[in-house]
């Protein structure tokens, strides 16, 4: 396994055919130093049980301040479970138990004396379907500043700012007080960005936030990620390669194993590099093979 990017020598020759149009997300691509800087989240030999089920494999990772780092894999290796471990989603989950650790900022976010609501405040969730609260437009920003006691010297301005930061402000401005259901499907999802960036966390976790939007509101909601990389460090799960290519400056890619003597298939961190080195020459033939579409 290799997880720290791969140098000219040790990586695989470009793959036999063009990925996808890979390319053209390339060309678009920034410079992304080859190591993440300023880890903002370092994850230490995680290891996740489900009860008695291995399901994450000593997973070592970096999160890059204001990077976009993406996760992905084919189905069950372990992508959301090691994205609900970076914000302790994991501990509603029954039965779920973490070992290893998740550090942020250096503290490790599964000490005995850390807040796991303090946690989930630095570090904000979108999940895969918009889920706005049964409120208004207003009040779904309002809330999480209010229910975590946010010194807050004006809402009205706070949830101009979250919406604002999401890109939605114009397209609600005059109906903030009505439900939040009166919105679609691509406008809820970014009613839930404001909402997350509204308790003003640093880092923000996205479980395929995209995956229940049309083309038109996914293109929406990436431009969104790309602006938002500015002030936040953004880890995101897609199934979507394309919009891995697109939008993340690093990637992870993970695979499932079958255990030699439980025989689960127990996820784990096959390659961790730049996007553009990931796609273009990927030094680890499960890697070639997947971003190929030979498996998975
Ligand atoms: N709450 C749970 N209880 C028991 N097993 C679980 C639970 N959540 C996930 N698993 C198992 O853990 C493994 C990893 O699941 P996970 O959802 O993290 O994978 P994934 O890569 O995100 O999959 P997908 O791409 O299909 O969403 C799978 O075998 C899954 O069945």
């Amino acid at each position: 396994m290799s997880t720290q990017p791969a140098t000219a020598s040790t990586r695989r020759s470009e793959p036999d055919h063009e990925v996808g149009s890979f390319a053209e997300a390339r060309e678009q691509s920034r410079e992304v130093p080859a190591a993440p800087p300023e880890p903002v989240m370092e994850v230490l030999k995680l290891n996740v049980y489900y009860g008695g089920f291995h399901a994450v494999h000593d997973v070592n990772l970096q999160f890059g301040k204001n990077e976009i780092t993406a996760l992905i894999g084919p189905s069950g290796c372990g992508k959301s479970t090691v994205l609900r471990c970076l914000n302790r989603m994991n501990d509603l989950v029954a039965g779920a138990r973490v070992e290893g650790e998740v550090n942020y900022h250096g503290t490790n976010i599964y000490a005995r004396e850390v807040d796991p609501i303090a946690v989930r405040t630095n570090i904000g969730m979108v999940f895969q379907k918009p889920n706005p609260f049964p409120k208004s437009i207003y009040d779904n920003i309002a809330y999480g500043p209010r229910v975590t006691g946010m010194k807050v010297e004006s809402m009205d301005d706070l949830v101009e700012e979250a919406l604002r930061g999401a890109a939605l402000w114009d397209e609600v401005k005059d109906k903030l007080k009505q439900s939040a259901y009166g919105l679609s499907g691509g406008q809820q999802q970014r009613l839930c960005i404001a909402r997350t960036i509204a308790t003003r966390p640093d880092v923000i976790l996205m479980d395929e936030p995209c995956s229940a939007l049309d083309p038109i509101a996914t293109s929406r909601i990436e431009d969104l990620m790309l602006d938002l990389r500015k002030d936040y460090t953004i880890i995101i799960v897609t199934h979507n390669m394309q919009q891995a290519a697109r939008v993340s400056d690093r990637t992870a890619f993970f695979t499932a194993r079958p255990d030699e003597t439980t025989g689960d298939r127990t996820g784990l961190l096959v390659e961790f590099d730049r996007t553009a080195d990931l796609f273009a020459r990927p030094h680890d033939k499960r890697t070639e093979d997947y971003i190929s579409g030979r498996f998975g």
